[in-house]
C-alpha cells in the first residue's frame, strides 16, 4: 500500500496569545502544495520504519517518528495489532516549516488504514490527526482549508485556481516550539496587546478569483519576525525572490523555508532559474494539492482527472 502526501504552506498564519494548554491561538489558510514524501506500508509482524530520500538522515527511525506513532495511534483505537513495515521516500524538507513529518503522518493513516482493512473514513483520520500534531489534521484533508483553534479545526476553503510557487529550503531546520518562544519573545520586547487572531478579506477574496497578484500581496506570516531573528539569512532569501520578480514572498509556517507566488508555471521556472543563478535549490509545487492519494505502480489511480485539476508537473530544479 503506497500513499504520497503534500506539503503545506500556511498563505496567512495569524498567531494570536497562548492558551492555558501552552499552545497559541492561531487562525491560518493552510494551502497543499505538490511536493510529497512517498510512504508505503507492507504486511509485517511489529511495527517499524525506514527512511530514505532527501535528508532522510535528519529523521528518526525509532518510536518518536510521527509516521509510526500515527500508526501505531489507529492500531490501538481500532483495536487491531500494529503490524506495518512503513517505507517513507523524503522529498518535503525536514523541519522546514511545510509539515513533513504531519504529512507521513497522514500517509501512514491513510496506508495502514487500508491494509489493515479498517476504511474508519477521512473525518474519523482527520480526528486522529489532531492527537498527533496541530498540523495532522490539514495534512489528511489537503486542498485548502482555514484552521483555526491551535490549527486542528478545519473548515474548507475551496478554490478552483491552480497556483504556482517556488519554495526555497534552507540550510538546516528551525525548531516549531524554539520559533513560537522567539514569538513570544518578540512580542514581550514590544509591548504586544493580546488580540484574537484574523485573516483578512482580502486573501480569501484574491484565493476565490484566482487572482495570483493580489493573493501575493495578501501572504503574511506572524511568525515571520521570530523565524528571521533566529535565522537572519533568510532576509537576503526573501529579498532575491523581490527581486526576480515573485508576486509575493514570506517564510512557510515556522520556516526556514521560503514560499514564493509566481504568475503562472513559466514564471515559476524562471523564479528557479534565477534562484539557481544565486546559488539556491528552488524546488517549483502546484496547488491546491489534493490529500494523501494512494498511489499504485507509481501513478495515481484517478491520474486523468488529477492531470486535469493540477496541469502543471511538479519539478525540481
Ligand atoms: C507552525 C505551524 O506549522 C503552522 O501551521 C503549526 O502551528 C505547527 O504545527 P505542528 O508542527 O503540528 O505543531 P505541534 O506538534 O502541534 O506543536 C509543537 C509545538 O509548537 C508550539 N505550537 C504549535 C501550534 C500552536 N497553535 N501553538 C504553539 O505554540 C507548541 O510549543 C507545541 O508544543
Ligand atoms: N516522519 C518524519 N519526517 C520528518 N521529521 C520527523 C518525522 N518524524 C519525526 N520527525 C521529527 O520532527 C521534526 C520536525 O519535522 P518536520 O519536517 O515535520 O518539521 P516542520 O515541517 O517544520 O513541521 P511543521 O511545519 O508542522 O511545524 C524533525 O526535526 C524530526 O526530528
Amino acid at each position: 500500500m503506497t500513499v504520497e502526501a503534500p506539503a503545506k504552506i500556511n498563505l496567512r498564519l495569524a498567531v494570536g496569545p497562548v492558551r492555558a494548554d501552552g499552545y497559541h491561538e492561531v487562525l491560518t489558510v493552510y494551502f497543499a502544495v505538490g511536493i510529497r514524501d512517498r510512504l508505503r506500508a507492507s504486511a509485517a509482524d511489529d511495527l517499524t520504519v525506514e527512511v530514505v530520500g532527501r535528508q532522510a538522515e535528519l529523521v528518526p527511525v525509532d518510536s518518536s517518528n510521527l509516521a509510526v506513532r500515527a500508526a501505531r495511534l489507529l492500531a490501538e483505537r481500532a483495536g487491531v495489532r500494529a503490524g506495518a513495515h512503513l517505507r517513507i521516500d523524503k522529498r518535503i524538507p525536514v523541519a522546514g516549516g511545510m509539515a513533513g513529518g504531519s504529512a507521513d503522518a497522514a500517509a501512514a493513516l491513510v496506508a495502514c488504514d487500508r491494509l489493515w482493512n479498517l476504511n474508519l473514513g477521512r473525518d474519523a483520520l482527520i480526528e486522529l490527526g489532531a492527537e498527533l500534531g496541530s498540523d495532522v489534521p490539514f495534512a489528511v484533508h489537503g486542498g485548502v482549508a482555514l484552521g483555526s483553534g491551535r490549527g486542528e479545526r478545519l473548515d474548507p476553503l475551496p478554490t478552483r485556481h491552480v497556483f504556482d510557487w517556488v519554495l526555497v529550503p534552507a540550510e538546516g531546520g528551525l525548531s516549531t516550539p524554539a520559533v513560537y518562544a522567539e514569538c513570544d519573545r518578540i512580542r514581550e520586547e514590544t509591548g504586544w496587546e493580546p488580540v484574537p487572531p484574523r485573516v483578512e478579506e482580502e486573501l480569501i477574496g484574491a484565493l476565490e478569483r484566482g487572482d495570483a497578484a493580489a493573493l501575493g500581496r495578501a501572504l503574511a506570516n506572524d511568525l515571520q519576525p521570530a523565524a528571521l531573528r533566529l535565522n537572519p539569512a533568510l532576509e537576503a532569501t526573501l529579498r532575491t525572490g523581490r527581486e526576480l520578480g515573485a508576486l509575493g514572498a514570506l517564510v512557510s509556517g515556522s520556516g526556514p523555508t521560503c514560499a514564493f507566488l509566481a504568475a503562472d508555471g513559466a514564471h515559476a521556472a524562471a523564479l528557479c532559474k534565477g534562484f539557481a543563478e544565486a546559488g539556491h535549490t528552488a524546488i517549483h509545487g502546484t496547488g491546491p494539492a489534493p490529500g494523501p492519494r494512494v498511489v499504485d505502480d507509481g501513478r495515481y489511480p484517478d491520474e486523468a482527472a488529477w492531470c486535469a485539476a493540477f496541469p502543471a508537473a511538479d519539478s525540481l530544479t
